[in-house]
């Protein structure tokens, strides 16, 4: 083979590899159905060039150099979702997990299990590599040490700052009642509301993990990569996080305190 061969090869095996990276990125989105419509004016367009009509031709033209232009703006956070998780590739790596400890991890879990016995509502997001500074913003700043008594009494209804969620960030509380931006995806049960929509759509824009208890029916869910596993138990959850902090290759972490 000469070495020409062998570079189409690679260039064609490039290409491939960023189209289905692509399509990873963007499947069950809202993008999905907005290729399938750029595909059709497209393909309407060529075949109205071969048939020479002119007027719907130029028209049809007119209209994909609009929608191109205009796509950067509609879709800004699915541009941001995948410039983000190019840069989560690896060489970007922090460490992360320098303030936590068993005792942090276990009072997590144990104060989501006891929200979930009293179905009490709740929304916990845990930052991994991807700060998440400009949530932090949107609510009330707390920059305290992790302990189940705190989690559970911010998500008592008594408290002010019970609606919305609440973030940690290296191994802190770093700010309760923030808001997040609620995840798009057509395809997420429509029986689950704005709580669980944020939770998933917290994890589309970074490499967090979001933990979820129902108010309505006191089922713990976790949202990672954009994906909810919702009905654990105690032992799931704990199993869920072993598997998150395993897969984000801090498995001394996991062997030292889960
Ligand atoms: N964008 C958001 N960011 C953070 N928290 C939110 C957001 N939207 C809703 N919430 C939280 O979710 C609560 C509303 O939950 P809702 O009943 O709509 O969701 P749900 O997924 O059905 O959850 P549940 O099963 O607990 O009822 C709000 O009171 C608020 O605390």
């Amino acid at each position: 083979m000469t070495w020409r061969v062998l570079t189409s090869l690679l260039d064609i095996f490039i290409i491939a590899f960023i189209i289905y990276y692509l399509l990873n990125i963007i499947s069950g989105t809202r993008a999905v159905q907005l290729i399938k419509g750029l595909i059709l004016i497209f393909a309407v367009a060529l075949l109205s060039q071969l048939l020479e009509l002119n007027t719907v031709n130029w028209f049809l033209d007119s209209f994909l150099t609009i929608i191109l232009v205009a796509l950067p703006i509609v879709f800004q956070p699915e541009l941001r979702r995948a410039l983000e998780q190019i840069g989560r590739g690896g060489f970007l790596k922090e460490q992360f997990w320098q303030n936590w400890g068993p005792k942090e991890i276990n009072d997590i879990i144990s104060a989501v299990t006891d929200l979930a016995k009293d179905k009490t509502g709740a929304l916990i997001v845990i930052s991994r590599r991807v700060g998440l500074k400009n949530y932090i913003e949107t609510g009330i700043e707390l920059n305290s040490k992790i302990s189940k008594q705190l989690i559970i009494s911010i998500f008592q209804h008594a408290s002010p700052l019970h609606d919305g969620a609440l973030i940690i960030e290296n191994g802190r509380i770093q700010a309760a009642s923030c808001f997040l931006n609620l995840s798009t995806r057509s395809d997420i049960n429509p029986r689950l509301g704005t709580r669980h929509r944020a939770a998933i759509g917290i994890t589309e824009e970074s490499d967090s993990i979001a933990l979820v208890v129902s108010e309505e029916s006191g089922v713990i869910s976790m949202a990672e990569d954009g994906k909810l596993s919702r009905n654990l138990d105690e032992g799931e959850l704990r199993e869920n996080l072993a598997a998150s902090f395993e897969k984000s290759k801090e498995k001394s972490f996991m062997r030292r305190h889960i």
